[in-house]
């Protein structure tokens, strides 16, 4: 489909070159006209001059004839005079046009020859003798065709008669003529160099042409030209492409009057007929080309004109539509403000989504009405804009639901239809404020932490030059920010080596991507630093620069913890007291070495339990409970436990628990400190037993006894109960100290102690607290009558005697019983009231009294 804007070009452009093609074919059409009238009226004239030629070549043949003729009635007549006609023949034709006259007899041999006889010549084979002998009753001229002489060499052409004599065939007569004669009225024509003309037999071979006479003589025409087929009329014309030459012919033949052998034929090359029209035409054409090329140009000329006119109007209208589309399509907001009033002329899809108001509301507004500055100061705005005093402006726009937003105005002044525009394009800035004001209030919170972070701080840029740092660098440094700057720190490796330049922070920084390094530095009152540095590479930021920020802490204290723990360390390891570390779920994490050796337990089998695998059983749950309580309010807990080391054996130690507790008051790790104190429990346990029990009967003493009846009573008094005492003297025991010795007395007491003890109850006490004395505490006795039940229980007890082995002896005693209600009497009152009794007993013996 051609495009509207080619349209009219092409609706112009073909008809004008159909023009020039129907222009240019009826010019050829009519120099076609013209040369085919040429040919048909050369086709009329080449008819005419054959009609003419056949006319003066039958005016030769007569006059050859007319010769023949006579010649043949002389030979016959008089053949002596027939030499005489026969100069006469020779004369009447031009010189060496009658070649021979010659006389062939009936038989076929030369009868006579005007060349002169010297032998007997055969020649009833030639074609001419043939023709009237074959045809004896017919008397008519023949030509032959050319011949070339035998004798003479030439050729000729055998025009014959036939010789009658008395009616009857005699022979024939022949006249040899140079084809130079019959085509000498041929020549005469006078035909164009290309024209031809010939004299032609019916069988087509030449008799006379006008020229190239030795060409053609002998020769048949070629081809089958129309006037040698078998009903061709005595007359026509046609036109021959090539029939007797190269070149097209006009040809027109006729018969010679009289002579159905004979016939001319006349040619007219084509070319030199039409030479006239074909440059006549040329000229034409060459005319009418340069007419059209001029045409054509002036056309091209148009064309290109129109074209150029095209492709001005389609630029406009592309950028029209381009400006139109800048303006109207454009993200970017657009206005188009009238200055004199601030009205809005124009405003772009853009400005009514960013205003929320329809484009047609919009440029019915005023700038004033978006604006929310006063008018007066919108207005001196308006004035900068216009005068191009300033083209940037930044306002707060109220948008059609009321928010304001920050915008940013490009305005400049546009020439339109002669009158000035301000052309605003409108950036909403609102986000990009806040972001900037995010932006300072992050910089700022960089800046702040920068310069409190209790590490120093120093920033690098990607040459090695220290661009930032923060006082603490100075302070953990110990050094100026000069000093800082050209590099003042001296700084030591732990082995006390200075570190090479090469590996500074500032230098490392910049090879490694990150480096940790630890230095001490020597401060200025001669003490030392330990400084943790660690160096890390700054990817590179959005304009490819890169850097490292070094940072530094100062790790003096964890240094100087680090020795401690190392110290802690080799303490836990070889202490003799176990120890054990648990987190604040009791789980133990660690234990020393000693305690593997006081529990029989690896580290691998406790760590992560709790340590109940210790327990013994012989702590209740209130011990728990009491252990908890303490650490939770002390932090601490110290007392002896005893716990069941790996083997099974139960084991005292001595153990302190201290809980580590954080700031916010959890405990986070207990650890505790246990020494085995079993031997040194064993060896106070018997201490407390040689003090507080008889030696020989292993009873509790009179200082347990006290001890014991003290608290039974006091007991006795917060329950409102009655305490008893037996005080027991055995009677007459001296004597048998006397008697049996001082041993068997030993052995009798012992005896006297087991046999008091099987009658009492188990919360009672049996103790020896004299030489033969026993007293029997009853610490929930009911009544006296329950005393003196007990006490008649041990005399029952004691009335069967004793074997000593040495001797059987017999022995009594004497008790006194004293009872207390609730508390109403010390343990001394008490048993001093019970010994008072007992000597009144003793009064009797083997008996008791109380009061
Ligand atoms: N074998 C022995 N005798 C002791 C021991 N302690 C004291 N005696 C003796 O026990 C005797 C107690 O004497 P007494 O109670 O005064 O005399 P007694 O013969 O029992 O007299 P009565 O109590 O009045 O019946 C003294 O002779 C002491 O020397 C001891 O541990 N072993």
């Amino acid at each position: 489909m051609i495009p509207p804007r080619n349209l009219a070009r092409t609706l112009l452009l073909t008809p004008a070159l159909v023009a020039i093609g129907a222009y240019w074919y009826f010019l050829l059409d009519s120099h076609r006209q013209i040369r085919e009238a040429t040919l048909a009226r050369t086709e009329t004239v080449a008819q005419q001059l054959a009609n003419g030629l056949a006319a003066q070549m039958a005016s030769v043949v007569r006059n050859i004839d007319f010769v023949s003729d006579i010649l043949r009635q002389d030979y016959v007549s008089d053949k002596s005079a027939f030499a005489v006609s026969v100069q006469g023949a020779f004369r009447a034709f031009p010189e060496h046009t009658l070649l021979q006259v010659a006389v062939i007899d009936r038989n076929g041999y030369l009868a006579y020859s005007s060349l002169g006889m010297q032998e007997k010549v055969f020649l009833g084979d030639r074609e001419h003798f043939r023709i009237h002998a074959e045809h004896p009753d017919t008397d008519r001229a023949f030509f032959g065709k050319p011949l070339l002489g035998r004798v003479s060499g030439s050729w000729s052409i055998q025009f014959s008669r036939p010789v009658r004599r008395d009616g009857a065939f005699d022979g024939v007569l022949v006249l040899s003529i140079s084809p130079e004669y019959l085509s000498h009225a041929l020549e005469q024509l006078g035909l164009g160099e290309h024209d031809s003309a010939a004299l032609i037999r019916e069988d087509g071979s030449y008799l006379a042409t006008n020229r190239d006479i030795d060409f053609f003589i002998g020769e048949t025409v070629k081809g089958s030209p129309p006037y040698l087929a078998p009903d061709a009329p005595a007359r026509g014309s046609f036109r021959d492409g090539a029939t007797h030459a190269p070149l097209g012919r006009i040809s027109a033949w006729r018969h010679l009057k009289d002579s159905d052998q004979l016939m001319v034929h006349v040619g007219i090359a084509e070319q030199d007929v039409l030479a006239p029209v074909e440059d006549e035409a040329a000229a034409s054409r060459k005319a009418n080309l340069a007419g059209t090329l001029l045409f054509l140009f002036l056309l091209a000329v148009i064309m290109r004109q129109w074209r150029r006119l095209e492709h001005q109007h389609m630029r406009l209208q592309r950028n029209e539509k381009l400006y139109r589309s800048f303006f109207e399509k454009h993200s970017s907001i657009k206005l188009l403000v009238d200055p004199r009033d601030g009205s809005i002329r124009f405003a772009n899809d853009a400005a009514a989504a960013f205003y929320g108001y329809a484009r047609s509301t919009l440029e019915s507004m005023r700038i004033t009405d978006l604006n929310s500055l006063p008018a007066d100061e919108v207005r001196a705005s308006i004035g900068e804009a216009t005068s191009k005093r300033s083209n940037r402006f930044v306002f707060k726009h109220r948008l059609a639901g009321g928010a304001l937003r920050d915008v940013e105005v490009y305005s400049c002044p546009l020439e339109m239809d002669g009158t000035t525009l301000l052309y605003s394009i409108i950036h909403d800035i609102t986000e990009r404020q806040q972001l900037e004001i995010r932006l300072k209030d992050s910089e700022e919170r960089y800046r702040r932490v920068f310069a409190t972070v209790p590490s120093g701080m120093m920033l690098l840029d990607g040459e090695g030059d220290i661009v930032l740092w923060n006082d603490a660098a100075l302070t953990i440094l110990g050094v100026d920010a000069a000093g800082l700057q050209r590099r003042a720190v001296k700084l030591f490796k732990r082995d006390g080596q200075p570190v090479a330049i090469e590996d500074y922070p500032s230098r490392r920084a910049l090879r490694e991507p990150a480096a940790h390094a630890l230095y001490y530095a020597e401060l200025e009152n001669g003490g030392k630093r330990w400084i943790s540095v660690h160096t890390s590479q700054l990817p590179p930021d959005a304009q490819g620069r890169s850097g490292a920020v070094v940072s530094y802490t100062d790790v003096s204290k964890l240094i100087e913890l680090e020795e401690s723990l190392l110290i802690s360390q080799s303490v836990f390891e070889s202490t003799t007291e176990a120890i054990v570390v648990a987190d604040a779920d009791s789980r133990v994490i660690r234990v020393n070495p000693a305690f593997t050796r006081m529990t029989g337990y690896d580290a691998e089998e406790v760590i992560g339990k709790r340590p109940v695998v210790l327990s013994s059983g012989q702590q209740d749950e209130a011990f728990w409970q009491a252990m908890c309580q303490s650490l939770n309010a002390k932090g601490s807990w110290e007392g002896e436990i005893t716990d069941r080391h790996k083997n099974g054996q139960l084991f005292i130690e001595k153990l302190k628990i201290s809980a580590l507790t954080h700031p916010d008051g959890i405990h986070s790790r207990y650890v505790a400190l246990c020494s085995d104190i079993t031997s040194q429990k064993e060896q106070e346990a018997q201490v407390w037993h040689r003090a507080h029990h008889d030696a020989l009967t292993g009873l509790p003493n009179r200082n347990l006894f006290l001890d014991r009846l003290g608290q039974a009573i006091t007991r006795a008094q917060r329950r409102r109960e009655s305490v008893g005492l037996l005080f027991i003297d055995l009677d007459r025991f001296k004597p048998v100290n006397d008697t049996w010795g001082h041993q068997a007395g030993d052995l009798l007491l012992c005896q006297v102690a087991a046999r008091i003890g099987t009658g009492l109850r188990d919360e009672d006490t049996l103790a020896r607290i004299g030489g033969d004395e026993f007293v029997v505490l009853l610490p929930q006795v009911a009544s006296m009558d329950g005393c003196r039940n007990v006490a008649a229980k041990i005399l029952a007890n004691l009335e069967t005697p004793f074997e000593l082995g040495m001797a059987t002896l017999s022995i009594s005693a004497s008790i006194g019983i004293a009872i207390s209600h609730e508390g109403d009497c010390s343990a001394e009152a008490l048993l001093h009231s019970a010994d008072v009794l007992m000597y009144k007993a003793k009064q009797e013996r083997n008996s008791f009294a109380s009061a």
